[in-house]
């Protein structure tokens, strides 16, 4: 984990390429969001994946009900336990989703060139000319010429089981389409994706206000993943809603970007959010093939300086079936990091794929090598430019505590923090040794019940590059006296002595509150 030699903007001597990696503990500094579901729910699998280095679950509630989810979260939890690796919890909306029901769950053979007619009839039985979907507005969404998509439930593009329709004719409330490619849907849902065309339909459904105050609340969800997120005010308002919710007050919102229109409102959308989703799957289906690498470069940049956790979608597509993933899809991790990616989320390789635990892992070492050839003194000097001068205190002393980390070859930072706000501004200058945010639980009061706070900001730095959480106990008041400091760095240092990431004699750097006073201090390990 310490910087290396290699730098990517230098020559690299070919032979060092082969040179194996030093093992580190932390599998990667980039997070791993894995989608559960089928494959992944067992305490077993589960166990491996955290112990892979999966550090946050999303459930995403476009498929399965509360009941099936919260098994898997009860078997999560077991994992947990099990394996000493925290995990944060996702819900994933459902959203404007647009969805063809098969209810019967017989195959539908699809022929190039014949047509068939999208009803939202949902009583109809689903057949080669007729596919009944969940939405009565898309006749008058919808033109000739227009490019429709539909593919199987997290569709991975190499299946034969997704198709291409250009619109013809609409007739009433029907849409009738061309048939581009020959294809044969199983399963009983599918997604339906209207290429460029605005949904009207509400970004947090009925539906998903009922999972998010019932399932949500139960669970005291860390982040809530807004698909479709289309304008600034899809976040605001779900922000509202959860605002409303108990606990949920605390739950991160992560805007997912997964059409021309949440692009087109990316800046105040990131303004809004607390963290973005670069939902590749169904952008890439929106974008033209040969755009969304410059979307994908624009979105981490402004997340970047914007200080804000980015997640990369869709990377590994291939490993649903096969336990290597295709040297594009290896080149596009790595990419994806070098890029300014905080984590990746996996969807159909974790949910339904054959390879969940492996997956993981083979994404976290792919991420470990580019983020050893991250130019970070390149990075440090643009985002220190970008923010100008002058700085706020705290993003002084955050940006000096990696400065100095990097100058003595720290092997870890210890960043003290309550509402989570320094660990994250360290983050934000990338650091290239892992951040232990120890967080000071604070004693809350609603005036009906004495709580601490610092769980959710724990686990809501399980998504953000670098950044590796440890709760403090409770009983440590939150005031920054030198004694109270000295004995909760006591145990940061345990901590990380006994996960490895602090050897005798190491150099760490702290990040605290003495008194009033922010400071940023060195320190040598003697034993
Ligand atoms: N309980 C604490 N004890 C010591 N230092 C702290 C504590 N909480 C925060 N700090 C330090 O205070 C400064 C402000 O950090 P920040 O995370 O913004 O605090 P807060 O949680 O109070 O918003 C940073 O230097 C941070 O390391
Ligand atoms: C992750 C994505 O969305 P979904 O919720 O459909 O998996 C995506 O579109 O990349
Ligand atoms: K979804
Ligand atoms: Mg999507």
């Amino acid at each position: 984990m310490q910087s290396s030699h290699l730098l990517l903007e230098e020559p690299i001597r070919m032979a060092s390429i082969l040179e194996p990696s030093k093992a580190s503990f932390f599998p990667a500094m980039t997070k791993i969001v894995g989608t559960l579901g089928p494959r992944s729910r067992s305490v077993e699998v589960l166990s491996g994946c955290l112990k892979a280095g999966m550090s946050v679950a999303r459930f995403d509630f476009s498929w399965h009900d509360p009941e099936y989810h919260q098994e898997t979260l009860e078997n999560l939890k077991a994992a947990v336990k099990l394996t000493k690796k925290l995990c944060a919890v996702m819900l994933d909306t459902v959203g404007p989703e647009l969805q063809v029901v098969n209810k019967s769950e017989k195959a539908i053979s699809l022929e190039a060139d014949a047509t068939v007619i999208l009803t939202p009839d949902e009583g109809q039985e689903a057949s080669s000319n007729l596919l009944p979907i969940n939405f009565d507005g898309l006749s008058k969404a919808v033109k000739k010429g227009d490019t429709i998509f539909i593919g199987q439930y997290l569709f991975t593009g190499s299946e034969t089981t997704s198709v291409w329709l250009e619109v013809s004719e609409v007739q009433g409330n029907d849409v009738v389409c061309v048939i581009k490619n020959t294809a044969t849907l199983t399963g009983a849902l599918f997604t339906l994706h209207a290429s460029q065309i605005r949904i009207e339909l509400p970004t947090l459904s009925d539906k998903d206000k009922e999972v998010i105050s019932s399932w949500g609340v139960k669970n005291k969800i860390d982040f809530l993943s807004l698909s479709y997120t289309r304008h600034a005010e899809d976040v605001r308002h779900a922000r509202e809603f959860l605002s409303k919710q108990g606990d949920l007050y605390q739950t991160q919102v992560f805007a997912k970007i997964e059409n021309i229109e949440g692009l087109n409102h990316f800046d105040e959308i990131l303004q809004e959010a607390d963290g973005i989703i670069l939902s590749r799957g169904n952008l890439g289906i929106d974008l033209p093939p040969e755009k969304v690498f410059l979307f994908q470069k624009a979105a981490l940049y402004k997340c970047n300086v914007a200080g804000k956790p980015a997640v990369v979608t869709r990377v590994v597509d291939s490993m649903t079936d096969n336990l290597r993933p295709t040297r594009a899809e290896a080149t596009d991790v790595a990419n994806a990091v070098l890029d300014g990616s905080d984590a990746i989320l996996l969807g159909a390789e974790t949910l339904r794929g054959l390879y969940p635990v492996e997956t993981i892992s083979t994404v976290g070492k792919i991420c470990a090598e580019a983020e050893k050839v991250f130019n970070q003194d390149l990075y440090f000097k643009k985002t220190v430019k970008y923010v100008g001068e002058p700085m706020t205190h705290l993003e002084s002393i955050a940006s000096s505590a990696v400065r100095a980390a990097i100058k003595v070859k720290a092997s870890v930072i210890i960043c003290f923090t309550s509402s989570g706000r320094a660990a994250r501004l360290i983050a934000k200058y990338r650091p290239t040794m892992p951040v232990l945010s120890v967080v000071i639980p604070r004693l809350k009061t609603n005036q009906l019940k004495w709580s601490f706070s610092g769980a959710f900001e724990a686990r809501q730095s399980l998504i953000v590059r670098g950044l590796f959480p440890m709760l403090a106990d409770p009983r440590h008041p939150a005031e920054s006296t030198s004694a109270t400091n000295e004995s909760v760095l006591k145990v940061a240092l345990d901590h990380g002595k006994a996960s490895g990431v602090v050897k005798p004699h190491d150099r760490v750097v702290v990040c605290q509150k003495v008194g009033d006073a922010s400071v940023v201090k060195i320190i040598e390990l003697e034993d």
